[in-house]
Formats: structure tokens, C-alpha cells, sequence
């Protein structure tokens, strides 16, 4: 395991530095008890677990952040890469190993690792290869952390967070995969800049397979607080309902021209997957679109599937699913693509 070595007191010759350099205030009162000790994990320190590594650490999220990987030297050069920017982020020990031990005790566990796709390759073309190593991965994370989060981020996101569910034997409500966060942060975004307003006052949601078969919910949509939809209507202007379908396809394709222009995905779902982790440690009991167990909510009767859907997070993981309003046709749509994905988990060999 490689430890941070600014923790270090022992000077060289074995000298105590701590010692010699520090006078300590005699009857002092021990650290307050209320202060919990927050530590992160990130399995996978390829160009997506970086970007929400160092997006974490500028938010003073963590104590401590592990980072395990298999290629050893790639890992160790990307933990002293992190911990030389020291003097420039809150203060956070940040700790590297192959071996998992170094996760034990974590409040959350976010995987990043494994096969990402090629230019024009689907997410769920890597399914078979990410299973693989979810089965490495997953329980000794659950072992080693009992009581964490588990917050996937591999893809294809829905089927493996369901995986991580079953290999892992945690609750539904601490396996949450990132999901539709991303798509509906780039559908916030394409609608704010059609409509040269900001993202942050535009409300709407991408929900289903984190990929192709998402559903954007147009009826849901405000901007300031107007339902846009109704807006339109009044309005009679119905060309812009095609800008918005237009814009729904552009979403899909956003992980594709990415990928075909710098061959991966990485900044985007750094801050989203960062925002999660915010959501739930700092028990935010904020909304967002994620991959959750979806059986039971809005008419989704056909089995145990993980899609996303608009859901509460805090300390204690997804707490709630939002009855967020669809049409009869966004539920169809929702419906269609849980079967979607049951028949792919259906598939699944889970035998470790
Ligand atoms: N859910 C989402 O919105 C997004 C998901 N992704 C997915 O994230 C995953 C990672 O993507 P990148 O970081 O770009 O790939 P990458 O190839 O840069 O990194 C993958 C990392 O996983 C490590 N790894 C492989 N096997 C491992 C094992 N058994 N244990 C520990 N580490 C292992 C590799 O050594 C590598 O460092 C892909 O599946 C990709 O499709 C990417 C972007 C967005
Ligand atoms: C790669 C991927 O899933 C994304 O950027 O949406």
C-alpha cells in the first residue's frame, strides 16, 4: 500500500520531525467525537475514476481517497500526481493499492474500472467483459466495506449496477449506478443553450438505459420554473417540439462524438459522478436521475431491473423515487426499455 508521505513524522535517521518541530498545547480536549471520518474509494483510475478523483478532492468531500487499479505503475504514478497537488486542495490522504485492503472501511465505493467502448461500439457491447470483472471487484469491496455505498460507473451502467447488486448482497438502496445524470446534465445543457439561458435553471430529465434507449421526459420540462411544453402550446409554436426531439438525439449521440473525437468520455462524468458523491455524503436529499432498483415505480412490474429514474439521494443511499409526471407515451417508453435490459440480465452468468 502506498501511503501519502506527508503523514510520515519520522525524518531520515529515524528523528521524530513531529518532535522537533512542534511544542504540543498540554490538555488539550481529543478531537470532537460528531466529526465523522469520510472515506472514498475508486476502483479503476483510467480517464473516467481520474476525473472524478480530482473532482473530488476539490470539494473536500473525503478524509481519506483509495484508489486501486490493476496495472500497478500507472497507479502509483496517478496517486503521487494527486497527492503533489497538496498545497493547492483541502487536506485529504489519498492512498493507492493492486490490493483491495486499502478500500476497507469505506463510506463509498465508486467503480470505474474495466473495457470502455471503441468509436462507434455500443454500451452494451461491453457487457460481457465488464462482468467478468465485476466479479473480481465486487466482493471483496462488499467484504471489506460493509456498510458503503456502492456507486457504479462502468458501463453498460444499468445491467452492472444491477450485477454489483447481486454479487455484492447489499440492499437495492446502497447500489445506485451514475445513469441518466449524465445524459439529462447534457440535455439541461443543450436546452439552456438553445435557449441562452443557464443549465442550472433548466429542469429535465433523461430517465431508463443510461444509452441508447433513454427517455427524455419532455413533459417534465421547465426552464425557470415554466413548463415549456404547455408554454409552446399557448404559444402555438410546435416547430420548437422538433428542436427538442432533435436535441433528445443529439444527447444520445454526445457519448459517441466524444468518443470519436478524443476517444474517451471523462470530464463530464467527473463532475457527475462527483455531484452524486456530494448528494450522499453530505446527505443533500437531493434529486437525481440514477440507476436504481426500478421495480414497482411508474408501472415497471416485469422483474428486479435497474434503470434510472428520478431518485432522492442522501447519507443513507437512494432513499425515494420521484412520481415525477410522464405521459402515457414516456412510460411506455420507460417500460420498453426495462424489458430491454431484464432480457440482457436474464442472460448473465453471476456465478463467482
Ligand atoms: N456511466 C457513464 O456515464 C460513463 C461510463 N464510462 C465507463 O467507464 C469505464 C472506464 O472508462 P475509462 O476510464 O475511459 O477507461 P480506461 O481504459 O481509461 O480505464 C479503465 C481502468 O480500469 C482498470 N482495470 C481493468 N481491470 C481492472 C481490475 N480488475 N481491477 C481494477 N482496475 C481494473 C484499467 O487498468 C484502467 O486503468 C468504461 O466502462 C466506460 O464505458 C465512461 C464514461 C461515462
Ligand atoms: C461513455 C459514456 O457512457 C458517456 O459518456 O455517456
Amino acid at each position: 500500500m502506498h501511503k501519502v508521505t506527508s503523514t510520515s513524522s519520522l525524518g531520515p535517521g529515524g528523528l521524530d520531525l513531529t518532535q522537533s518541530f512542534f511544542k504540543p498545547i498540554q490538555n488539550t480536549a481529543p478531537p470532537s467525537p460528531t466529526k465523522r471520518h469520510t472515506k472514498i474509494s475508486v476502483i479503476g483510475v483510467g480517464n473516467v475514476g481520474m476525473a472524478i478523483a480530482q473532482t473530488i478532492l476539490t470539494q473536500d468531500l473525503a478524509d481519506e481517497l483509495a484508489l486501486v487499479d490493476a496495472v500497478k505503475d500507472k497507479l502509483r504514478g496517478e496517486m503521487l500526481d494527486l497527492q503533489h497537488a497538496a498545497a493547492f486542495l483541502p487536506r485529504t490522504q489519498i492512498l493507492s493499492s493492486t490490493d483491495y485492503s486499502v478500500t476497507a472501511g469505506s463510506d463509498l465505493c465508486i467503480v470505474t474500472a474495466g473495457a470502455r467502448q471503441n468509436p462507434g461500439e455500443s454500451r452494451l457491447n461491453l457487457l460481457q467483459r465488464n462482468v467478468g470483472l465485476f466479479k473480481k471487484i465486487i466482493p471483496p469491496l462488499a467484504q471489506l466495506s460493509p456498510d458503503a455505498i456502492l456507486l457504479i460507473v462502468s458501463n453498460p451502467v444499468d445491467v452492472l449496477t444491477y450485477v454489483a447488486w447481486k454479487l455484492s448482497g447489499f440492499p437495492s438502496n446502497r447500489v445506485i449506478g451514475s445513469g441518466t445524470n449524465l445524459d439529462s446534465s447534457r440535455f439541461r445543457f443543450l436546452i439552456a443553450d438553445h435557449l441562452d439561458v443557464n443549465a442550472q435553471d433548466v429542469q429535465a430529465y433523461i430517465v431508463g438505459e443510461h444509452g441508447d434507449s433513454s427517455v427524455a421526459l419532455w413533459s417534465s420540462i421547465s426552464v425557470g420554473g415554466v413548463p415549456i411544453l404547455s408554454f409552446l402550446e399557448k404559444q402555438q409554436i410546435s416547430c420548437e417540439k422538433e428542436t427538442l426531439e432533435r436535441i433528445h438525439k443529439e444527447v444520445v449521440g454526445s457519448a459517441y462524438e466524444v468518443i470519436s473525437l478524443k476517444g474517451y468520455t471523462s470530464w463530464a462524468i467527473g463532475y457527475s459522478v462527483a455531484n452524486l458523491a456530494f448528494s450522499i455524503l453530505r446527505n443533500q436529499r437531493k434529486i437525481h436521475p440514477v440507476t436504481v432498483m426500478a421495480n414497482g415505480f411508474h408501472g415497471i412490474e416485469a422483474g428486479e431491473v435497474f434503470l434510472s429514474l428520478p431518485a432522492l439521494l442522501g447519507r443513507g443511499g437512494a432513499l425515494a423515487v420521484t412520481n415525477v409526471h410522464m405521459t402515457e407515451e414516456e412510460a411506455q417508453r420507460l417500460r420498453d426499455s426495462a424489458k430491454t435490459l431484464l432480457e440482457l440480465q436474464r442472460q448473465l452468468d453471476l456465478e463467482v
